[in-house]
């Protein structure tokens, strides 16, 4: 756990740490001499020898001054470690995640990740602060008695040291009864939580289906899962630490019996058999300690382990030597071949799939849900990397590529938006933070950002609430797209990126894109016909491979995946013709 807790802490600590176990260290061993030192003290009272006492008396106070101002470094540095360390934790989760790569971002690693924060740190911090001390006290002050007796008597050091193998491994045993159950508990908790957080969410849903007895019945029993999870956890604790303490306990009175047997026959005294008394109660009671502490142990040490795994994820490699920048806006996918590993087991999402996508065309990706169209579109901004095959962004091959020099070729609108906890006006600057006025509000013009902002009372300052909460779903895309367009980017990536909006707005959007096609090279994972159909090149994706590419016109006559698609969506309902053109081109729906 100590070697975890150095690599966790990070370089820039390690030395502080080293420093607090190297006091708490003194400190402990101060106490053991402490102990030890009131055998001579009593040795020479009980023989009558008061004068002989006193140097010993002296010494014993100076080792207790030592101890208590050792105590009192330990506690300060304690302190200041823990409290250096938890800001210097969310540091290094804050960088790390910061250099991961975008395809990490799933919602559980975010779901993992935000525990982490909330309840890692805190419990890594109250190691530092509160449990390293008796940790390292229940150890190293049993182990300074043990050397010390040595000194007075081998045959009781002897049988003290006996007892602590013993010790060690009904602890181990102790601690290994509960580690499933205290999995289970967290696992209790945490889905206790989901569910209140669920419970809260879904009102509206849960009401207007009168289900909300139903909804109740879901809380309550993951609630009862949760107390039933404790009550085991509780349960499976009693015998290991009855266990430990009954040990501890055993091994006290097995020393006090070779003690009295030695004493009885003459060869130890009564001032070391009184001192044997203090000794091994001063070692039995930080031992004992040790059982109280499980809970917060087994709590730090879960910790110390996630943090391990988040840290050992790792970024995607960088090139040592970056190459020359992309010469165009084109792309290209040769033969790629790409799979989640053990999420999907393996199964290849995609599977030797090629396209070239020229510069400031506007490509379509259709294909069934689950087809891999997501993928695809991220695997152009390397949200990760290809197993086989190669991504190609103007020519260069995306892992030759510096990360930010990938990530200035592309603007990005998902269909999961995230909007920062600010002002409408600030997220939109992110897209490019030395944005004029003029084009900020040009940008969102084109993204209908502009009737929101005419519409709310206090326009561009109207705070959007963490990740967007305060507005609509399709409010939050338009303030996302002018993010995208504000950006300007040579690609744009565009997945699904219209799918909330109404319809009034989604034609405004519709025209802003098609004004942008010809000028920029946009990818598209559409829901809309008339975005399909006017794109210069329509990619079909089916079960992870390419089924066909080409216009509108060409897969129509080729009366393949893509017509049969059509077909079927032209029959589904809802589907209607405009009558202002009557086309079938400006059919409505998603493919
Ligand atoms: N982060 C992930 N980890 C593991 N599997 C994933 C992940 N993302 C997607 N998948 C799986 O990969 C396959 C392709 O998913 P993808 O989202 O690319 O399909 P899609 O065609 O965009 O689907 P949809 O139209 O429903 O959005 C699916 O089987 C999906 O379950």
């Amino acid at each position: 756990m100590i070697k975890q807790l150095f690599q966790v802490v990070g370089p820039s600590l390690r030395r502080r740490l080293a420093l607090q176990l190297a006091v708490l260290l003194g400190y402990s061993v101060l106490q053991g001499v402490a102990f030890v030192l009131v055998v001579p003290v009593l040795r020479r009272l009980l023989a009558g020898d008061a004068d002989g006492a006193w140097p010993w008396a002296w010494a014993l106070a100076g080792v207790a001054l030592a101890t208590a101002v050792t105590y009192y470094v330990q506690q300060m540095l304690s302190f200041q470690v823990a409290l250096v360390a938890s800001h210097r934790l969310y540091h290094r989760l804050g960088d790390h995640v910061s250099a991961l790569p975008l395809g990490w971002f799933s919602g559980e690693q975010v779901g993992g990740l935000g525990q982490l924060a909330s309840r890692g740190v805190p419990q890594v911090r109250s190691l530092l602060a509160h449990l390293l001390q008796p940790l390292c006290t229940a150890v190293v002050t049993p182990l300074t008695v043990v050397v010390a007796m040595a000194f007075l008597d081998w045959r009781l050091a002897l049988a003290t040291a006996l007892g602590a193998p013993v010790m060690y491994l009904t602890y181990r045993w102790a601690m290994s009864t509960v580690a499933r159950a205290d999995e289970a508990a967290d696992k209790a908790a945490s889905e206790a939580n989901d569910r209140v957080v669920e419970f809260v969410r879904s009102q509206p849903v849960l009401r207007s289906t009168g289900s909300s007895e139903r909804g109740r019945a879901l809380l309550e029993s993951a609630l009862s899962e949760q107390d039933a999870a404790g009550r085991r956890q509780s349960a499976a604790m009693a015998p290991g630490r009855t266990a430990f303490i009954a040990v501890v306990h055993l091994a006290v009175a097995a020393v006090v019996v070779v003690g009295a047997v030695l004493g009885l026959d003459g060869s130890v005294g009564v001032a070391e058999l009184v001192a044997l008394l203090v000794l091994v109660v001063r070692f039995a009671e930080p031992v004992s300690g040790m059982a109280e502490l499980g809970g917060s142990l087994r709590a730090a040490r879960g910790a110390l382990k996630r943090f391990d795994e988040v840290l050992a994820a790792r970024p995607l490699p960088e090139p040592a030597h970056p190459g020359k920048t992309p010469a165009d806006a084109s792309l290209e996918l040769r033969d790629v071949r790409f799979s989640y590993g053990a999420g999907t087991g393996g199964r290849p999402v995609l599977d030797g799939v090629s396209a070239r996508l020229p510069q400031h065309t506007t490509t379509a990706v259709v294909g069934p849900s689950g087809s891999g169209k997501t993928t695809l579109i991220r695997l152009l901004a390397r949200f990760w990397d290809v197993d086989e095959g190669a991504v190609m962004v103007g020519g260069r091959d995306v892992r030759h590529l510096g990360t930010d020099t990938l990530m200035d070729q592309f603007s990005m609108v998902f269909q999961d938006v995230y909007l920062f906890d600010g002002s409408i006006k600030e997220n939109v600057l992110l897209g490019r933070p030395a944005a004029a006025d003029e084009e900020v509000e040009e940008a969102a013009r084109l993204a209908r950002v502009d009737e929101i902002v005419d519409r709310l009372p206090q326009g561009w300052d109207t705070r959007v609430g963490e990740g967007g909460t305060a507005l609509s779903g399709g409010e939050r895309q338009r303030v996302s797209l002018a993010r995208a367009l504000l950006k300007d980017a040579p690609v744009m990536l565009l997945d699904e990126a219209t799918s909330s909006l109404d319809p009034a707005n989604e034609a405004a959007v519709q025209e802003t894109l098609d004004a942008l096609s010809g000028k920029r090279t946009l990818v598209v994972v559409a829901h809309r016909l008339q975005t399909v159909v006017g794109a210069d090149r329509i990619v079909v994706l089916e079960e992870g491979r390419l089924a066909e590419s080409g216009t509108h016109d060409e897969l129509l006559a080729v009366g393949g995946r893509y017509a049969e698609f059509w077909r079927e969506r032209s029959k589904a309902h809802g589907w209607r013709l405009r009558p202002e053109d009557g086309t079938e081109l400006t059919l409505e729906g998603s493919l």
